[in-house]
């Protein structure tokens, strides 16, 4: 209608019809599946028939998220709006009383990521056009190189260069310590959640800060300084000791040294910094904007680790990158096998658009599990890049799924070599 005041009419792109009618949350319903692992996957279908997926895996915890979900999540969602992605995250974070936590942030991933692919869909776009658009054409991943001894890591370094990875992350068994982190049976595929019970290791700091050293120089010395080399030591060191591997590595120059000390105390990263220069990153095991606002705000950290669905999903996780922004701070997606093909699906949108992007870890699936969930991400020349089909790009064959049964497997622990537990 004319209001009378003269302004002109804006024409409708849609020829009149009216495509903000609800889409009305009709059911969602949780799948578990074990394709080589495990994976839980939340599906959420609408009244228009339009329906999408979200990771909700939380690795050898798997069962708490999907009670999570069906007792306490998808009673309260049937009937609401599907549009209404962030009035659907704030009821579920805030109405939550007990809130944050893996559990509660990978259930509220779960929704938020479905959500997200619902509304591609429904407007016919690819994820990263309703985030902004994309800031680049491949996203950067790196590989995981792993072996036994000095001698087998720098080869299977070798055979990611040829395979064409521009980045590759290192990790080494040590002289003296058997099982250590990072070090898979195969080449290509490493799985920590091994065993029904925990798998314990051993650790001893002094044997560790005595060779790694030593592996990228010779890394460096065997492949140059072109290879971008990344290293986890997976929450082992104190800070004192996190500052001296991150000096010791300063001449190796590594793109990322990765969760150096466990950040609990976020303070901690202070001392780190005073001493080196090692690029810093951490943020896998948070999950909210309050596990990192120290971290970010004081610049003690390089790179937040935080991933789609362990901190309540792209909603969540592109207000922690804005703020990360303010600070030169650039992400760096946590995306190990434990994080489905949906996570790495919607993770590659979102890191087509967020414009301080750093790197994606990119840990290949299996066979098996990249069959149960097609999908239209592809690695080309030491890049991800994201499909155009609307949505994240990710489905569930739910016939091949169910082949699959949930298989109880946990995370190892580790213990100092006199018995003492430690962090695994
Ligand atoms: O990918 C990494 O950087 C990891 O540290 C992998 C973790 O150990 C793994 O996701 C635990 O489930
Ligand atoms: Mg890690």
């Amino acid at each position: 209608m004319d209001d009378g005041l003269g302004g002109a009419k804006l024409s409708s792109p849609t020829n009149g019809a009216n495509p903000y009618k609800p889409l009305e949350i009709r059911a969602a319903r949780v799948i578990v599946t074990s394709p080589g692992r495990n994976f839980v996957t939340l599906k959420i279908e609408t009244s228009e028939g339009i329906y999408g997926i979200g990771d909700a895996t939380l690795n050898g915890r798997e069962l708490s998220v999907v009670s999570y979900l069906e007792d306490h999540v998808i009673p309260v969602l049937i009937g609401r709006d599907a549009r209404r992605i962030e009035d659907i995250w704030q009821y579920l974070y805030r109405g939550a009383y007990w809130r944050r936590g893996p559990v509660t942030m990978r259930a509220i991933a779960a929704v938020d990521v479905a959500l997200w692919d619902i509304k591609a869909k429904a407007l016919g776009v690819p994820l990263y056009d309703l985030l902004g658009g994309k800031s680049r054409d491949g996203v950067l991943v790196y590989g995981h190189a792993n072996g036994g001894d000095l001698n087998e890591t720098v080869e299977a370094v070798g055979r990611y260069i040829e395979a064409g990875y521009k980045a590759i992350r290192a990790q080494s068994g040590v002289p003296g310590l058997k099982l250590a982190y990072g070090v898979g049976r195969g080449d290509l595929y490493y799985e920590p959640a091994d065993a029904t019970l925990p798998t314990e290791t051993v650790w001893s700091t002094p044997k560790y800060l005595d060779f790694l050293p030593g592996l990228f120089e010779k890394l460096r010395s065997t492949y140059g300084f072109e290879p971008h080399l990344l290293h986890d030591a997976h929450h082992r060191l104190t800070p004192i000791e996190a500052a001296q591997l991150g000096k010791m590595l300063e001449p190796s120059r590594l793109f990322w040294l990765e969760d150096a000390t466990p950040a609990e105390n976020q303070d901690a990263f202070k001392l780190i910094r005073q001493h080196t220069t090692t690029p810093l990153a951490v943020g896998e095991v948070f999950n909210t904007i309050w596990d990192a606002k120290d971290l970010i705000q004081n610049q003690l950290i390089d790179y937040i680790r935080m991933s789609i669905v362990g901190s309540g999903g792209i909603t969540h996780l592109r207000r922690v990158a804005d703020f990360a922004s303010l600070y030169q701070v650039r992400t760096g997606c946590h995306g190990a096998t434990d994080l489905s093909p949906v996570t790495m699906g919607a993770a590659v949108h979102f890191d087509s658009w967020v414009p301080n992007f750093g790197m994606q870890e990119y840990m290949r699936h299996s066979p098996e599990t990249d069959e149960v969930f097609p999908h239209d991400y592809r690695f080309e020349n030491g890049l991800m890049f994201a499909g155009d089909t609307p949505g994240h790009g990710v489905d569930i064959d739910e016939k091949l799924a169910a082949k699959y049964p949930y298989k109880p497997k946990q995370l190892p622990v580790a213990r100092l070599e006199d018995g003492t537990m430690w962090n695994w």
